[in-house]
């Protein structure tokens, strides 16, 4: 029997997961989320076919598994609320949340728990997610499988044994589909601005993007040389390119890692002190 799978929270992260895994195949009845409001989770049980409980506590009676889904800023109080009903069933805890720290989450919850910690991306919903997974000592192995099987439900799932690793995911994985989206406007502001239809722009952005992963994932060339089989010398993308390095977009990227990392660990000093 599929294990019972409780999601805190029922937004943007928690649908793109569950929303993956029912696509993938995991049965809907074994899945419940939550929020403050009912108009929130209407539209979602009309979609997808879970459970839904506006009460956190009777959400989690049944389940192996609580995926705490809520923003950083909320989990200490929904942590509090959860305590007592965790520590009596103690399921396996997997937070997404970006920052917070799998012994503050233990702490908060009254302590001896298995917890996970997973840094995922929203293409989850679409299958195409990839994740970063940490485990407390106390996550059995069965536990690591199961989390593993969910996560592969939904995209790459890839583990890391140094808790702070999930900072370089949250900068390369968790945060990164926005970059991606960011170069897609800006490459449809470019076909516009070049004469072509607003949606015939947006198709080809995105197609090439789409094709340029698939490519990457398939070909056993580097980044750098499938970069060079586009670049005829001489020709329109080696111009391009250079435009693109000259402004410095490389060291942007690194900036912008940077940055995502240093926010990362600064939300676990504001939010993680306990
Ligand atoms: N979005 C992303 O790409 C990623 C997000 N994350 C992490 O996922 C977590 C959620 O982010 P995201 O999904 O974007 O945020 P959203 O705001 O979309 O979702 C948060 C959800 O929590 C609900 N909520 C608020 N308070 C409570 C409560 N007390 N009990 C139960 N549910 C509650 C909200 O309901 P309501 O709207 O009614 O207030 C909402 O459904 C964050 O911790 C974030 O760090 C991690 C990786 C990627
Ligand atoms: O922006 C955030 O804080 C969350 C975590 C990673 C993606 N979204």
């Amino acid at each position: 029997m599929a294990s019972q799978v409780t999601f805190i929270g029922a937004g943007n992260m928690a649908s793109a997961i569950f929303g993956g895994m029912i696509e993938s195949g995991y049965p809907r009845e074994a899945i419940t989320a939550t929020s403050p409001g009912d108009e929130h989770l209407a539209p979602l049980r009309s979609r997808y076919g879970i459970h839904t409980q506006t009460d956190n506590r009777a959400a989690i009676a049944n389940a192996d598994v609580v995926v705490l889904a809520v923003k950083p800023q909320v989990m200490q109080s929904v942590c509090t609320e959860l305590h007592e009903v965790i520590q009596a069933r103690k399921p396996l805890i997997v937070s997404v949340a970006a920052g917070l720290p799998a012994e503050t989450l233990e702490h908060w919850l009254g302590g001896s728990l298995a917890v996970i910690r997973c840094m995922p991306n929203t293409p989850s919903l679409v299958g195409a997610g990839a994740a970063g997974l940490y485990a407390n000592p106390r996550v059995s192995a069965a536990q690591r499988e199961l989390a593993t099987t969910l996560m592969q439900a939904v995209g790459l799932a890839e583990w890391v044994d140094d808790e702070a690793q999930l900072e370089a995911v949250t900068a390369i994985a968790g945060s990164a589909p926005a970059y991606f989206f960011l170069i897609f406007e800006a490459l449809e502001a470019a076909g516009i601005r070049l004469g072509l239809p607003a949606d015939t722009a947006r198709r080809l952005a995105q197609q090439t993007a789409y094709g340029a992963a698939l490519m990457a994932q398939q070909s056993d060339q580097s980044p750098d040389q499938l970069k060079r089989n586009v670049m005829s010398p001489g020709g329109t993308t080696e111009r391009a390119i250079q435009v693109l390095e000259e402004a410095g977009l490389r060291q942007a990227f690194l900036d912008a890692a940077d940055a995502c990392a240093e926010r990362a660990r600064e939300m676990a000093d504001e939010l993680g002190k306990r």
